[in-house]
C-alpha cells in the first residue's frame, strides 16, 4: 500500500451535494477504501494470492463525502518550482476555480518565483488569485506566477505559512520541487500544524517515476513533431544534407523517444539512457555514413543529456538546484561529424536547438485535459486534509500517491520496452551503437 498521510479524521461535510449511490445520474463521492491495484500484471497477482499478501494499491482521487478544511475559513497558496512546462497556467486556473466554484475557498494567494516567494526577504510579495485574474491564462505558456531553482530555508517557508495563515500548499514542479514540498511537509508535521502540502507533478522530461505521464510532456513531442517535419525538409534539400535537432532531456530521453515515433523521419535518436560509440566498425559515424550512402540525407535527434561519456566527466557543473549541466551534446556532435566526413565526401549539417521554444508553448488539447483535471483531482484531496501527497494517473487512472513513492528515483526509457523497440523500428538505426 502508498500509505498517505492526513492532517486528521475529516469531520466537515463537503459542499459539493454529490451522490452515494448509483443510479441517480449523479457522480458518486469516493470512499476512503477505494483502492486501485498498482501492478496489473496476472503474475503479480497469483504471486500475491499464493504469498495471501494484499497487492501494492493507491488511493482512488476524487471528492470525499467529509473534509477536513471548513471551506468558508480556508487559505490556499500555489507556488510553481523549477523549469518551465507547457499547461502549468492550466493548473493554476484548474486549481483556483475547483477552490472558489466547488468549494467557495475564499481566499487563494499566488506565491511569485517559486520557492523563493517564501522567503519574505526576496520581497516578492503575493498575489491574491481569482477567477478573474486566472480566466484567460491558460491560453499562454509559461507560469504566471513566475518560478526559480535554487534552494530556501525550508524553517523560513513554514514559518511564512503559518504567518500568512495558508491551510493548504499547492506544489507544482518536477522531482525538485516535490522533494521540497516533502520536506516543507516533515517540517510542518514536527511543529504540529494542520496545514496540508501537496504535490503536481511538472516536468516536461517526463522523469517522475510511477505515473503514466507527466502534464506539458505530450506537448512536448507535438511542438517538437512539426520541427522534426521542417528539419527533414532541411536534410533531404542538400546531397549529403543532415540535421540535428537537439531536444530536452536531462536524464531521460522520452522527448526524443516520443517525437520520433510522432514525426518517423528520424534515422537516429540518441538518449541519455543508452551508451554509444562515434567511431568504430558499428560505432554512430559509419552507420551514418552507410545511412548517406544509401538515401543521401540524415535526421539525427538528440536529447540534451545523451552521450554524455563523450566529455571530461571530472568538469560537472550543476545549477542552482543542484541539478547537472550537461555538456553540448548537439554542437559536438555538429563538429565532430563535421571532422569525420570532411575527407570523405562533401555534406551539409544544419544543427537545430528549439528547446526553450518547446518547453514555454502552450499546453496542447490533450494536455490541457490532463491539467485540469489534475488540478481538480489535487483540490478534492488537499480540502480532505491529505498531505505530503501528488496527485497522478497511474494506469490511466487518477490517483494519490505519497509524494516520497514518486521521488525515489527518476523515471528512464526502458531500452528493452516495446516502445524503445518501436523507435528503433521507425529510425532504422541499430540496438547497439
Ligand atoms: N530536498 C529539498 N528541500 C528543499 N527544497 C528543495 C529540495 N530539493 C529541491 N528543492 C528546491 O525545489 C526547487 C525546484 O527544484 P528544481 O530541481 O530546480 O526543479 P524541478 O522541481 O522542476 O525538478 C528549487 O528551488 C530547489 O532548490
Ligand atoms: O535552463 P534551465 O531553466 O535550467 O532548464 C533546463 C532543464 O530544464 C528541464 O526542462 C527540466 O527541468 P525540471 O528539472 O524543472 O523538470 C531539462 O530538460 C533541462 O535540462
Ligand atoms: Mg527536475
Amino acid at each position: 500500500m502508498f500509505q498517505i498521510e492526513s492532517l486528521g479524521i475529516p469531520k466537515v461535510k463537503s459542499p459539493l451535494q454529490l451522490s452515494t449511490v448509483r443510479g441517480d445520474h449523479i457522480f458518486n463521492y469516493v470512499k476512503e477504501d477505494d483502492k486501485l491495484v498498482y501492478d496489473l500484471s496476472l503474475d503479480t497477482y497469483n504471486k500475491c494470492l499464493t504469498n495471501k499478501e494484499e497487492p501494492l494499491c493507491m488511493e482512488k482521487a476524487g471528492p470525499r463525502q467529509h473534509i477536513y478544511f471548513e471551506p468558508g475559513k480556508t487559505t490556499a497558496a500555489i507556488v510553481t518550482c523549477g523549469g518551465l512546462c507547457p499547461g502549468i497556467n492550466n493548473v493554476i486556473r484548474g486549481i483556483v476555480m475547483a477552490l472558489h466554484y466547488f468549494y467557495g475557498v475564499p481566499r487563494i494567494l499566488g506565491i511569485p518565483y517559486g520557492y523563493e516567494g517564501l522567503n519574505p526577504a526576496k520581497g516578492h510579495g503575493f498575489v491574491e488569485l481569482t477567477p478573474e485574474k486566472v480566466k484567460d491564462i491558460h491560453q499562454f505558456g509559461g507560469t504566471f506566477l513566475g518560478s526559480s531553482r535554487g534552494a530556501q530555508d525550508v524553517s523560513v517557508m513554514v514559518d511564512t505559512l503559518v504567518d500568512n495563515r495558508i491551510d493548504i500548499l499547492f506544489t507544482i514542479g518536477g522531482d525538485g520541487t516535490l522533494k521540497g514540498a516533502n520536506a516543507i511537509g516533515e517540517e510542518i508535521e514536527k511543529r504540529g500544524l494542520d496545514i496540508s502540502v501537496v504535490g503536481i507533478p511538472k516536468t516536461i522530461d517526463n522523469d517522475i517515476d510511477i505515473i503514466d505521464k507527466s502534464f506539458g510532456f505530450e506537448t512536448a513531442f507535438d511542438v517538437a513533431s512539426a520541427i522534426l517535419r521542417d528539419a527533414h525538409n532541411e536534410a533531404s534539400g542538400a546531397h549529403n544534407g543532415m540535421s540535428i535537432i537537439k531536444l530536452m532531456g536531462r536524464d531521460s530521453g522520452f522527448i526524443a523517444a516520443a517525437a520520433t515515433l510522432a514525426m518517423p523521419v528520424v534515422n537516429f535518436a540518441l538518449i541519455p539512457e543508452m551508451d554509444f560509440d562515434l567511431y568504430g566498425e558499428n560505432g554512430f559515424f559509419e552507420q551514418l555514413k552507410k545511412r548517406l550512402e544509401a538515401k543521401r540525407h540524415a535526421v539525427i535527434v538528440v536529447a540534451e543529456g545523451a552521450g554524455q561519456h563523450l566529455f571530461d566527466r571530472k568538469k560537472v557543473k550543476t545549477d542552482a538546484s543542484g541539478n547537472i549541466k550537461h555538456e553540448d551534446i548537439g554542437v559536438y556532435l555538429k563538429e565532430k561529424i563535421g571532422e569525420y566526413f570532411k575527407d570523405i565526401f562533401p555534406m551539409t549539417i544544419k544543427y537545430i536547438d528549439p528547446s526553450y521554444i518547446i518547453r514555454s508553448a502552450p499546453a496542447n488539447s490533450g494536455d490541457s485535459v490532463l491539467c485540469n483535471q489534475l488540478a481538480y483531482q489535487a483540490v478534492h484531496g488537499a480540502m480532505s486534509g491529505k498531505t505530503k501527497f501528488v496527485v497522478g494517473k497511474v494506469n490511466n487512472k487518477y490517483v494519490y500517491l505519497p509524494i516520497s513513492a514518486v521521488t525515489q528515483k527518476r523515471k528512464k526509457v526502458d531500452l528493452e520496452s516495446e516502445f524503445w523497440f518501436s523507435v528503433l523500428q521507425s529510425t532504422g538505426q541499430p540496438f547497439l551503437m
